[in-house]
């Protein structure tokens, strides 16, 4: 069984990698990651400058997934873009992907026009779930700044761009948001980003599980796979060919990664599952796939990539 996996003209030597978010805060993390089994790796969301985040408990693991409201804490733009450009000179480190997301339009521009200046040859991806203006929806859920966001940043930067998006619930915003996509050279989505906005409830305490926000927070692991395993689906049956696809959510097991690329994903991204089990999680996770597509006879991703049957 051959576990390679092509992504916009790069190989990687397997589809797996972690969500942004989860264990690649630090150099440290990020480099117990390239010591794994995973493909390949993405750093935190960064803002221009550290941020410290919300209060803790802002994370929380629980029996179905895990709620969190991180706030952003990163540090900052220089420290993982000096990471990436480091990692990038030396021999056998996979095509890096970095994340930005800035708390306003202006300073994802800021980032993006730093990324484009440098000599980074990998994959950047902007977080859509970034804020928009106080009393309106993130921007992935307001379609006019979408569009605004997207013409902006494809007018000043030209390297391979992917954009991270939250989960859409109503077919006609798969149709609008897909729209919207297909006008620009985007190397890739990322589909989802946490379902935002749940609200764990621990009955013997009567509490909430998490400090910020009141106790709400985005939801991760098993509760999300069904809506992840729909939006990627969704997004490959409406997304020019061109526009590759991360799949992102709920996955577990090395099914729920054959699920994923079934529904059509190129490369299949991990958080909350390595947020409980660690980097050991994909050794896990390759090893069962594989064992799944011999059970099935395939050899390679592409024997069923996007041939998710209808009844
Ligand atoms: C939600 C934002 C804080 C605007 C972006 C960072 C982020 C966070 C976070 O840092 O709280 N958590 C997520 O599950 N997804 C994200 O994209």
């Amino acid at each position: 069984v051959n576990l390679s996996a092509t992504f916009q003209n790069h190989t990687f030597a397997n589809p797996l990698m972690n969500a942004s978010g989860v264990h690649c805060y630090t150099t440290t993390q990020l480099d117990e990651l390239l010591a794994s089994s995973a493909g390949t790796l993405v750093t935190k969301s960064a803002t221009m400058a550290y941020r410290q985040g919300n209060p803790k408990p802002r994370y929380r693991s629980l029996a179905l997934g895990s709620i969190n409201s991180m706030g952003l804490p990163n540090e900052g733009l220089p420290y993982y873009l000096d990471y990436v450009l480091a990692k990038q000179t030396q021999a056998d480190v996979p095509t890096l992907f970095l994340s930005v997301a800035g708390i306003s339009m202006q300073e994802d521009l800021d980032m993006l026009a730093q990324v484009d200046q440098s000599d980074f040859n990998g994959f950047t991806e902007l977080n859509l779930s970034c804020p928009n203006v106080p009393g309106k929806p993130q921007v992935a859920y307001d379609f006019e700044a979408t569009e605004k966001m997207l013409d902006s940043a494809f007018k000043l930067f030209h390297k391979p761009l992917g954009v991270k998006l939250p989960p859409y619930f109503d077919l006609a915003q798969f149709d609008i948001v897909a729209k919207i996509l297909n006008q620009y050279p985007l190397a890739y989505i990322n589909t989802i980003n946490s379902v935002g906005n749940g609200l764990y409830i621990d009955v013997d305490s009567e509490t909430v599980a998490i400090k910020p926000k009141g106790g709400f927070g985005g939801l991760g692991g098993a509760y999300v796979l069904p809506t992840a395993l729909a939006n990627v689906h969704a997004f490959r049956q409406r997304l020019n060919d061109s526009i590759a696809i991360i799949g992102t959510g709920g996955v577990q097991t090395g099914a729920d990664v054959f699920a994923h690329i079934l529904a059509g994903a190129d490369l299949v991204q991990v958080g909350t599952q390595l947020a409980k089990d660690g980097p050991d999680v994909f050794a896990r996770l390759t090893q069962e796939l594989s064992d799944v597509m011999a059970q099935k006879d395939y050899h390679n991703l592409s024997d069923f990539k996007n041939n998710l049957k209808e009844l």
